[in-house]
């Protein structure tokens, strides 16, 4: 069963960079244990600050950063348990990748928790493989693909083993098929439990992908399930974001009888082959 508690929660959370005007404002956002959760919203609208807050990169000016329902003191050892329980995987992989070869730097994490050698290389050793980047272990960092450089900083952000596993833009810069692996990756991380937040401008993605959604629109957050959101005509524009295409789909099929009025639309191309396969 999943604990009713939220791992993380932004609590009335407000936040703005030095001299800049505010970024967020009375902010909440919980992430329960085991959900798929993606973050949307127009550039610069604050998706990136919202997850540096919640990963304790960052810290609210006003409100507060819950773990397990208690207050996230930032002082080291509050900040240790916050990231054993939470990490971020940032947009760039260069902002992230700093050590001579792929299995140091994905070793460094475990290492600063003061693990046991075997406990790190253990880590290292699977994490590398959830990546599917096990062949990379010993390459140095800046000679890697940049598909190959997310793998590896998604690997040490793994290896941390963390409960919840935020990613800025993940799919970014990723063609096809990087996507589509990257996604089988996030599947097998949530099968062996992990929670994903990822930020993303793909809409189409967010709806195939993730159960809940929180959309950034300059009138705050608004979290809910994602096909609810995504469906959402005034939020959408708010937020400026493109109604998904499954999403234009499922109305068609109600406009033309199709599909009944209270049914869920499609979410995927496998959705859609399967709906009309059973209209005949
Ligand atoms: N280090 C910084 N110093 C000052 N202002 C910043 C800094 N980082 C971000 N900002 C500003 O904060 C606002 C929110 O930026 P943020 O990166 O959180 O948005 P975002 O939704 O992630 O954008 P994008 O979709 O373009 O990645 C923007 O106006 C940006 O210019």
């Amino acid at each position: 069963m999943t604990s009713p508690t939220p791992v993380v929660e932004l609590v009335g959370a407000g936040f703005a960079y030095e001299d800049g005007p505010a970024v967020l404002t009375d902010v909440g956002f919980a992430v329960r244990e085991g959900r798929a959760v993606a973050l949307l919203g127009r550039n610069g609208g604050g998706k990136t600050t919202l997850l540096r807050l919640l990963s304790g990169g960052l810290r609210c000016a006003s409100g507060k950063l819950l773990l397990d329902g208690a207050e996230v003191t930032y002082d080291r050892k509050g900040l240790t348990r916050l990231r054993t329980s939470v990490q971020l995987v940032v947009q760039d992989p260069d902002d992230q990748l700093f050590a001579a070869s792929v299995a140091q730097d994905v070793s460094f994490g475990p290492m600063n928790l003061g693990l046991p050698e075997d406990e790190v290389r253990l880590r290292v050793t699977q994490a590398l493989a959830a990546l599917d980047i096990t062949a990379l272990a010993d390459r140095p960092t800046h000679l890697l693909s940049y598909g190959q450089r997310k793998r590896a900083a998604i690997a040490g952000a793994v290896a941390m083993r963390p409960r919840i596993l935020i990613m800025d833009e993940p799919t970014a810069g990723l063609d096809p098929h990087g996507q589509e692996r990257l996604l089988e990756t996030l599947d097998g991380l949530r099968a062996a439990g992990t929670t994903v937040v990822m930020a993303t401008h793909d809409v189409d993605l967010a709806l195939r992908w993730a159960d809940e959604a929180a959309v950034l629109s300059p009138a705050g957050l608004r979290t809910g399930p994602v096909a609810e959101l995504l469906a959402d005509e005034a939020l959408l524009d708010a937020a400026r974001l493109r109604r998904p295409w499954a999403v234009s789909v499922g109305r068609l099929l109600r406009a033309q009888g199709l599909l009944p009025e209270d049914a869920p639309g499609p979410r995927t191309a496998e959705d859609l082959d399967a709906l009309l396969d059973r209209v005949g």
